[in-house]
């Protein structure tokens, strides 16, 4: 039996870090959405009760170190699967991009082989299971666009932003999400939430005043550790955008933009900047 399924980039529309907790990580704050920028991922039952990955391009490890694979290797365990998987990757999302490319990865194969396997998690369940992947993969399994709290896996589910078209542009860096938040100075007392108004922005379908509060806490490490981010920070709103942030940990930033006669305009300018631009759409449930 096969699967396809699609596994969705993300954007944060707001990151507010809010204080450093015992454990290590960081208390989060933070509404993210699914772009229409994807990996697909064909997953096949294996009689073996082996695990393999294949990849399409791009030089990611296929073992224990893939976050695809560390999915299906938890639900094997946990459930005492005995079944196993072949899974081939069409890599579309830059890798340590700021994307959650892997965490997205991850959250489709835990929802594919929840049916493939005929475990019948819940999607709760799903997402509980996949915080223990990482921060991020919580979010993925529940997709659209959510708030995400305490580490980032805690999930409320949000209504869809009015549409717009986005513009991911990437530097050829990769950077660690890890020693983006050890850099992190956490200013006292924290400033105002950015998150509640992007919250009330989405509510009442205001796409100015989302454009008007996008803020990401993470900035302050990025932009001055790679000026590289910064002017293209710089570039996108020189451009023509109607707003631009940093996504996630870096380095990939994003411009949004309502015209669509405006867009190739913007996809030009920064083209002729930096080679990684893509042009997709926020994944709404409203009419453009
Ligand atoms: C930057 C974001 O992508 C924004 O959506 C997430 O906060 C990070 O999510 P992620 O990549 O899934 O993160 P994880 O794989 O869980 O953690 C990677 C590392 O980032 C740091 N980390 C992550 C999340 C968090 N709330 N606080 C942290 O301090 C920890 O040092 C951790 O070792
Ligand atoms: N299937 C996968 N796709 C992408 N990266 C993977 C995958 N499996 C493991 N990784 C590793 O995970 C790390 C982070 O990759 P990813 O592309 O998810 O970063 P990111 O976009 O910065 O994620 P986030 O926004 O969640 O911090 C990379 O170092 C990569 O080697």
């Amino acid at each position: 039996m096969k699967r396809s399924i699609k596994a969705p980039a993300k954007i944060n529309l707001s990151l507010d870090v809010l204080h450093k907790r015992e454990d290590g990580y960081h208390e989060v704050k933070m509404v993210m959405s699914q772009v229409d920028l994807a990996d697909r991922l064909d997953l096949e039952i294996r009689e073996d009760g082996k695990i393999t990955i294949e990849l399409s391009e791009g030089f990611l490890p296929v073992d224990q170190r893939n976050l695809a694979y560390q999915a299906a290797s938890l639900l094997q365990y946990r459930y005492d699967i005995k079944l196993g998987v072949s899974i081939y990757i069409h890599k579309h999302i830059p890798v340590a991009a700021g994307l959650a490319g892997g965490s997205s990865d991850a959250a489709a194969v835990l929802k594919g082989l929840n049916e493939l396997w005929e475990i019948g998690l819940s999607t709760a369940d799903i997402a509980t299971l996949g915080s223990e992947i990482g921060s991020d993969v919580s979010f993925c399994v529940y997709g659209g666009t959510a708030l995400a709290t305490g580490r980032g896996e805690i999930i409320k589910p949000l209504p869809s932003p009015p549409p717009c078209w986005v513009i991911l542009a990437k530097p050829p860096i990769g950077v660690s999400t890890r020693e983006i938040y050890q850099r992190m100075k956490i200013e006292d007392p924290p400033k105002e939430q950015a998150s509640e108004k992007i919250i009330k922005a989405i509510e009442s379908n205001d796409y100015r005043a989302i454009c008007n509060n996008l803020f990401n806490s993470l900035e302050q490490v990025t932009l001055p550790l790679y000026p590289e981010v910064k002017r293209i920070k710089e570039r996108m709103l020189d451009s023509g955008v109607d707003a631009a942030l940093m996504s996630g940990s870096g380095p990939t930033v994003f411009g949004l933009v309502k015209k669509e006669s405006r867009l190739h305009r913007v996809y030009n300018a920064l083209r002729g900047f930096c080679d990684q631009v893509y042009a997709v759409r926020l994944i709404s449930d409203k009419e453009a």
